[in-house]
Order: C-alpha cells, then structure tokens, then sequence
C-alpha cells in the first residue's frame, strides 16, 4: 500500500455517487521523487554556489507532492467507505497550504474536525507514526528484528487455556485510563499489574502502548516483557501503518490489534502477511456485521475479536458478540476454525458464562479487573473461581 501512495497510478472509485470516478495520481516517478528529496537534502547541507532555481523547484515539486499525496487520501477514504467504512483517514490538516487543485477538493477543507473519538485517534496516530518514522525509519526495525528473539505463541496459549479451564482463555488487559472512564487505576504500575494477571491465571496480556488517549505507553510493554512475564504479550494500538507492526514487535510484542473499523480490507490483508512474516499473531477487531462479513471474506485471519463497545459512541452492549456469532456467520467461523474473543464490557461470571454461550473461546477484559486493589482477585471475582492452573 505504501508503495501505491508514492508511485503513479490510476484509482477507479467503485461508489457510483462518488465525485471522483476516475484520478490520475501524480505521474512523477519514484526515482525522480528520490532526486528531489536528495536535492533538498544537498541543499539543506548547503554549498554556498547551490543554484538558486533547483529550490524553487524543489519547493514546488514538494508542495505538489504534498497536494497531490492529500488528493490520494481523500480518494482512499472513498474507497474505504465503500467498504462501509466510516473512519476517514484523512490527516487533520486538511489540503496544504498552497492547495490548487480542484475546487471540489478545496471545499472538502470546511468541516475539517474529527466526527467521533475513534476518527480522533486515528488521525492524531497518522501525525505521531509519521514523526516516529523519522526517528526510527524502518531498516533500522528490521534490522533490530535480525537479532530478536522468537515471539511467544499468542493463539497457542489461548487455545491451551481454554482446554486447561474449559472457560473462555483471559487476555488480561493492562490500562490505567481511557477516553470512555477517564483514569481507571490511580496507583498504576503496569509491570504489578502485570505480574498480578499471570499469578492469576491470564492466558495473555494486552498492553495498551497509546499515551494520549489510555496513558500507555511503550515503554510499559518493554518493561513488562523484560520483567520476565510469560503470557504473550499483544500491543494494544491504533494500527494505521505497517510500520507500527515492524515497532511493536521489536518492544516485545506477540501479537497486535488489527481495527476493521480503521482498515480497509486490502491493508488487513498486507497487514496480516507482515504479521506472519515478523512472528506476530493478528487479533482481528470488529464490531458489527458489515466488519464480520468482510473480515470472513479474507483469508488466513485465525483470531477475531468482538467488541462490545461501540468505539465511535462508547456504548457497551455484550449482546453483540452473541447477535455477531448467531446463523451462518458462526457456522463460517466454526468451519475456518477461527477462535473468537468477546471484547469489553465483561464484569460478572455471568457476563462470562454468556459470552462462553455464544460461542467464545477467549475474552478481552480491562477496566473490571484493572480496578481491583489486587487484580489478581479481580480475575477471581470475574470468573466466580480460581483459574490459576
Ligand atoms: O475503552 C475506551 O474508552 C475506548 C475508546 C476508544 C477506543 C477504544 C477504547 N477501548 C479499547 C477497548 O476496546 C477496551 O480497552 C478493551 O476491550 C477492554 O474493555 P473493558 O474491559 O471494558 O475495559
């Protein structure tokens, strides 16, 4: 997908209502975009004879670019939602500056304000992973990978939970705050909490690594991985960039959180076969039927996670995972031997028992048990016994 955005190609926009049927994206070539940036970087180091005319090209090739590389989102964004999706991934800054293209994309610049938390996130995530590839440009992750050691089976943990406790295998979640609750945890040393899940019987973890949002971070994952923790680890993030895959894996992660909501299906799909690639399971996230049937559509997804909280309104309802499991969509999932997750909003054994009902095999659970003076009793409370094997 990254290589589409910088090389010359033609979108046909499927929707028939779209403005945009057909674009020709910028027909400068990679090589030559290659030459400019090396020629703003020759002129950046300065010779006191650098020629005056090779800036005033540079700055309008760059401006160009920036143009033309907006006009290419706001098309992806069309595509996506004739997937049905909603999240639009246009960056929060709208056309540049010198913007001189169509005046149809000029007016797209009014309104230019997130329409839920979720398109919030996400595009606050662009801007942060663009930063961050600049510091960390992926050969240097790659090349960090060379040495790493193997990652923990994610699934495999799960499954063999499962078959240890015939109740659905815990993905204990380590968050101290969220948009929906605000701060959940005061004292929150992630590292504790951690060490308090696995005493308490959590198959995996999940590590929430977002700071704006959640207050994680990072820094917490590679703490928790270096504490000596056994459960698998996944990164709980926003995944807009393939490159964050490549990150999350060189702090320790087993496995990362893929949004259908966010992603469109072409991305989950690349997305998945860097997954296999770098040794990380994909826990594929959705939320209603249009993203269960597309996530159904594609091959090679093992684990979907069901999440009962609306991440665009905050509302929790866990009849969803059962309403998403019901006729011919369990039946597909039970057939592709897919192990499903019900997500949030998971307080009581009875919660548990009927999301076991539905058809779960694992559950993703935060804020009850985070929230426990000791969570490893809150794991306790939340299943009505022990599960420590
Ligand atoms: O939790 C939120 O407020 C939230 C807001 C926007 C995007 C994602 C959000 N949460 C991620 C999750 O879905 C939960 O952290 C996870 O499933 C655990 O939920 P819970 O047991 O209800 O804490």
């Amino acid at each position: 997908m990254e290589s589409l955005m910088h090389v010359g190609f033609r979108v046909r926009v499927i929707n028939p209502n779209s403005r945009f049927k057909s674009f020709k994206s910028p027909s400068i070539p990679m090589d030559a975009r290659r030459n400019t940036v090396t020629c703003i970087r020759s002129q950046q180091s300065g010779t006191k004879d650098g020629p005056l005319i090779a800036t005033a090209t540079s700055d309008s090739l760059v401006e160009e670019l920036k143009s033309k590389d907006w006009e290419i989102g706001v098309l992806k964004d069309e595509i996506a939602a004739t997937q049905g999706i909603r999240i639009r991934r246009r960056p929060p800054t709208g056309p540049p500056l010198h913007y001189v293209g169509p005046f149809e994309f000029r007016l797209q610049n009014e309104g230019n304000t997130p329409r839920n938390i979720l398109e919030e996130i996400v595009w606050n995530k662009d801007t942060e992973v663009t930063q961050m590839k600049e510091i960390k440009p992926i050969y240097t992750l790659k090349k960090a990978l060379e040495n790493a050691p193997p990652s923990r089976d994610f699934l495999g943990a799960l499954k063999a939970s499962y078959l240890r406790t015939g109740l659905p295998a815990l993905i204990a979640e380590v968050k101290k705050a969220s948009p929906s609750r605000g701060v959940i945890r005061e004292d929150f040393n992630p590292v504790e909490v951690a060490q308090a899940y696995e005493k308490g019987g959590a198959a995996c973890l999940s590590v929430l690594t977002d700071s704006k949002y959640f207050q994680g971070s990072f820094e917490n994952l590679e703490a928790i991985h270096s504490a000596g923790v056994k459960c698998p680890l996944l990164c709980k993030e926003f995944i807009v960039d393939a490159w964050q895959l490549y990150y999350a894996r060189t702090k320790g992660a087993d496995g990362v959180l893929l949004i259908a909501a966010v992603l469109p299906d072409l991305d989950i799909k690349y997305m998945l076969k860097i997954c296999k690639m770098i040794g990380l399971t994909a826990l594929v996230e959705v939320h209603d039927e249009n993203e269960m049937d597309r996530m159904l559509a594609i091959d090679g997804i093992e684990l979907i996670g069901i999440n009962n909280r609306n991440l665009e309104t905050f509302e929790v309802d866990t009849s969803n995972t059962k309403r998403l499991l019901e006729g011919k969509r369990g039946e597909t999932i039970r057939q592709k031997d897919i192990l499903v997750v019900g997500e949030s909003g998971l307080f009581t054994p009875a919660d548990i028992a009927y999301v076991q009902e539905a058809g779960v095999k694992a559950v993703l659970v935060g804020e009850s048990i985070v929230k426990q003076k000791d969570p490893t009793q809150g794991i306790r409370g939340l299943f009505g016994k022990d599960i420590a094997g």
